[in-house]
């Protein structure tokens, strides 16, 4: 099958797009696979997808979003930045401020006249239940706002026996969903954190059912954060819009950072705002654009070859 296709990135975090408002192309994991692969495809940290409003909804547009594992995810910042960039530049609407149906809710992003892009993301959540994340048993500890648990990232063993004392590595999270769920520490260097390895074994950690976004963020003062995120279903990306606002959220409520807070990541500067209230929303700032576009032929029955491969 041949698939056109816009590439794009925000902050680093890039994308491939997809255009199905005139039908659906019928793409399985593996194609999504194929397509984020930067070998043998185009390369991306995601795939987004452009539908058109299903009916009875009150928005512009369906937003789908799979990792670069080809999983269908809940929600994505940075892509939410590039998508209003796309349908905007494409003429697929002539609205500079659209609402959006993700498989989280509605979000509402906005081109600015500087070219940046602001996004209505929406609520937090930080009850356990959302992620999900089980607590139970782990030591906690209330910081400000924020309960923050001692996890252990080696399987849980018998505690009693001295392989398990030896083998601990346990690590402070703080916990948000974005719509994804994020597990957040504070570290107090950046360039010192193992976020690769921490990363791969909280991602795929028992304790969040669903898996989990692992943030690593070093507080520089009260309006400025370093930020990395090893991604679920993607690796650690050179930034995460949802994990700038997730970082942010357990921030505040932690009591460390104010309303308006600047996020250095590897691939560029977010602006995120939120008032620190259970009904506030919360809103991010950040760059869009396009580097390229091209189509690529896939093979029709990549998917059960790649999808045995993977299982
Ligand atoms: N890069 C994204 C988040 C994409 C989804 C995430 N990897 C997940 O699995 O939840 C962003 O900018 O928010």
């Amino acid at each position: 099958m041949h698939i056109p296709f816009t590439k794009m990135q925000g902050a680093g975090n890039d994308f491939v797009v997809l255009d199905e408002t005139a039908g659906p192309l019928g793409l399985t994991p593996a194609h999504y696979r194929r397509l984020a692969d930067r070998h043998f495809g185009v390369g991306a940290d995601q795939i987004l997808t452009v539908r058109p409003a299903p009916a009875g909804q009150d928005v512009d547009f369906e937003y789908l979003i799979h990792n670069a594992d080809g999983g269908e995810v809940e929600q994505c910042g940075n892509g939410a930045r590039c998508f209003v960039r796309y349908v905007f530049d494409q003429g697929l609407t002539g609205k500079r401020h659209i609402r959006v149906l993700t498989r989280a809710g509605v979000i509402e992003p906005q081109l600015q006249d500087d070219g940046r892009v602001r996004v209505n993301m929406g609520r937090p959540r930080w009850q356990p239940e959302h992620l999900p994340f089980d607590p139970q048993g782990l030591p906690s500890e209330q910081v400000g706002q924020a309960q923050r648990w001692l996890l252990p990232l080696l399987p849980e063993v018998d505690a009693d026996t001295e392989a398990a004392a030896s083998q601990s590595e346990a690590v402070w999270i703080a916990i948000a969903s974005m719509g994804n769920p994020h597990a957040v520490q504070v570290v107090p260097a950046l360039e010192d954190a193992l976020v690769q390895r921490q990363g791969a074994l909280l991602e795929s950690h028992p304790r969040f059912a669903q898996r989990v976004n692992a943030g690593f963020m070093q507080v520089l003062d009260r309006a400025h954060i370093a930020l990395r995120v090893y991604e679920r279903g993607a690796g650690e990306t050179l930034a995460c819009g949802t994990g700038a606002c997730a970082a942010v959220v357990c921030g505040i409520r932690m009591g460390l950072l104010e309303p308006c807070v600047d996020v250095a990541t590897r691939g560029g500067r977010l602006t995120i705002e939120w008032r620190g209230g259970a009904d506030d929303d919360v809103w991010m700032t950040g760059p869009a654009e396009t580097v390229f576009a091209g189509s690529i032929e896939l093979p029709d029955d990549l998917g059960s070859a790649s999808d045995a491969a993977t299982a």
